[in-house]
């Protein structure tokens, strides 16, 4: 079997050394090249499946070979060097397509890490279609033009190890999108850890991104990890990373560009191999310009930027969506799956829907548990009644900790007694209810009450 090839393109005779024999030790067959036109000569002659360059070279710079390769050999991972602290070099690299950027002095064990990363990577499919199974992430259904669009630039930018920020109105699949870019690339087998920034108590933010030492405050009863190290080797998910406060923004903005985090009440910065991705429904701009949201981490984390299409903007997904949605409600519950009248395709198509997939995905939930009929007609529905659900609470403000789990005790609490009252005769229990026998099954199964 032929032996994996890196090219590495250094000027300094010293470094392409270092590199040669780093490399070498780690099983790879190396080339170097000591300016662009060596290396595109090498390109041409040999195939490779890593590349690492440097940014000034004699007869050119890293980023234009960078967007070279990524132009003449797309399959092919580059990473690039930069000097200490030269971040806005190292972004715009990322943004020409490298796949990931090391700072010099060369730290090995982080450029053994890279070259892993990047050989772990599988040739890039020109698939567009939804076929291909994305193991723990669900497929982000829908054949709109922005779909297909937005499903080729998840596995471009999968490809990668940039930081993306993926905006978009709520519930259009951003946590969706996210889990693909993580299960599609090199990091898969490592965990995707997603945080809801804005559900974190403030005074506890600190000690769960960054982990605490035992005793460090009162509660600190024994040592935490916190999210980045949890995430170590994966990708950590920044959702509504709009609702971080300032001050936290800072120490984020550190750990990300020091790769290395310090726990609260400990001494000593751990080293860390992180991919961030984040989310929010916010304008980021407009809190920038409010001074709510700090532009360095903005520009730190939006390397590179996907836009999720609300669902009014592409209806003719809406049938296929729906009839997946309720095809997997009757699954679980062992039903066949109900169809829906063209009357009800028709009045989903004309409808707004403020709550993008979701609520679809809400809706039909709903009317699948309420109506016992094969065909889900109009009435059925009841959607011109529905007003727009308003924006989600950002804090939990009375002693609720979450409104479905409270909710969920009060359902459990009601069907347990109509249950005991019929002496667990389910048909008497949904009548006594004044539910279909359909929906009391469904709401059995999810809260767990079926056995
Ligand atoms: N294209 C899609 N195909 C299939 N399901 C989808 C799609 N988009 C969203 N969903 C479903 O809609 C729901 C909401 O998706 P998700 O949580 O990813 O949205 P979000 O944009 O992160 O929402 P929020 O802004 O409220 O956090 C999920 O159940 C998800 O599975």
């Amino acid at each position: 079997m032929p032996k994996t090839r890196a090219l590495i393109i250094d000027d300094e005779p010293d470094i392409r050394e270092l590199l040669d024999i780093t490399l070498s030790r780690m099983g790879l067959d190396t080339d170097s090249a000591e300016n662009v036109r060596q290396a595109k000569k090498l390109l041409s002659e040999q195939s490779y499946q890593v590349c690492l360059t440097d940014m000034k070279l004699p007869d050119g710079n890293g980023i234009e070979l960078v967007k070279f390769i990524q132009k003449e050999y797309s399959q092919l991972p580059v990473a690039v060097f930069t000097a200490h602290g030269s971040m806005d070099l190292a972004i715009e690299a990322m943004k020409a397509g490298a796949f990931d950027f090391i700072s010099k002095p060369v730290e090995l064990e982080q450029l053994r890490g890279l070259i892993n990363t990047a050989l772990k990577l599988e040739p890039a499919s020109s698939e567009t279609t939804n076929s291909k199974p994305q193991n723990k992430a669900p497929a982000l259904l829908g054949d709109a033009p922005a779909m297909v669009k937005l499903r080729k630039q998840i596995a471009k930018v999968s490809r990668s190890q940039a930081p993306v920020f993926i905006s978009g109105e709520s519930g259009t699949g951003k946590e969706l999108a996210a889990r693909a870019i993580h299960y599609q690339g090199a990091r898969a087998d490592a965990p995707f850890i997603p945080v809801n920034c804005g559900a974190i108590p403030k005074e506890l933010m600190e000690s769960e991104f960054f982990g605490h030492k035992k005793g460090s405050f009162t509660g600190a009863t024994s040592d935490k990890q916190g999210l980045f190290l949890a995430a170590d080797g994966g990708t950590l998910f920044l959702d509504e990373v709009a609702d971080l406060p300032l001050d936290m923004q800072v120490k984020l903005l550190r750990a990300i560009q020091e790769k290395a985090v310090r726990p609260v009440g400990g001494e000593q910065e751990t080293s860390i191999d992180v991919r961030i991705l984040s989310a929010t429904h916010k304008d980021l701009n407009q809190e920038i310009e409010h001074e709510r949201f700090r532009s360095d981490l903005f520009y730190r984390i939006n390397v590179i930027q996907i836009d999720m299409p609300p669902l009014r903007e592409r209806t003719d997904d809406i049938k296929h969506l729906a009839e997946t949605f309720l095809a997997r409600f009757a699954k679980e519950i062992d039903v066949p799956s109900p169809s829906l009248s063209q009357d009800v395709i028709k009045e989903l198509q004309r409808y707004s829907f403020p709550g993008n997939v979701r609520e679809l995905e809400n809706i039909l939930e709903r009317t699948f548990t309420l109506c016992d009929e094969d065909i889900i007609e109009l009435e059925d529905l009841q959607l011109s009644t529905r007003e727009p659900p308003s924006e989600k609470p950002q804090h939990n403000t009375g002693e609720v900790d979450s409104l479905d789990d409270y909710l969920e005790d009060i359902e459990r609490e009601v069907i347990v007694s109509a249950l005991e009252s019929t002496k667990w005769n389910r048909t008497a229990a949904a009548k006594k209810l004044g539910v279909s026998f359909r929906s009391l099954r469904y709401r059995l199964k999810k809260l767990g009450l079926d056995e």
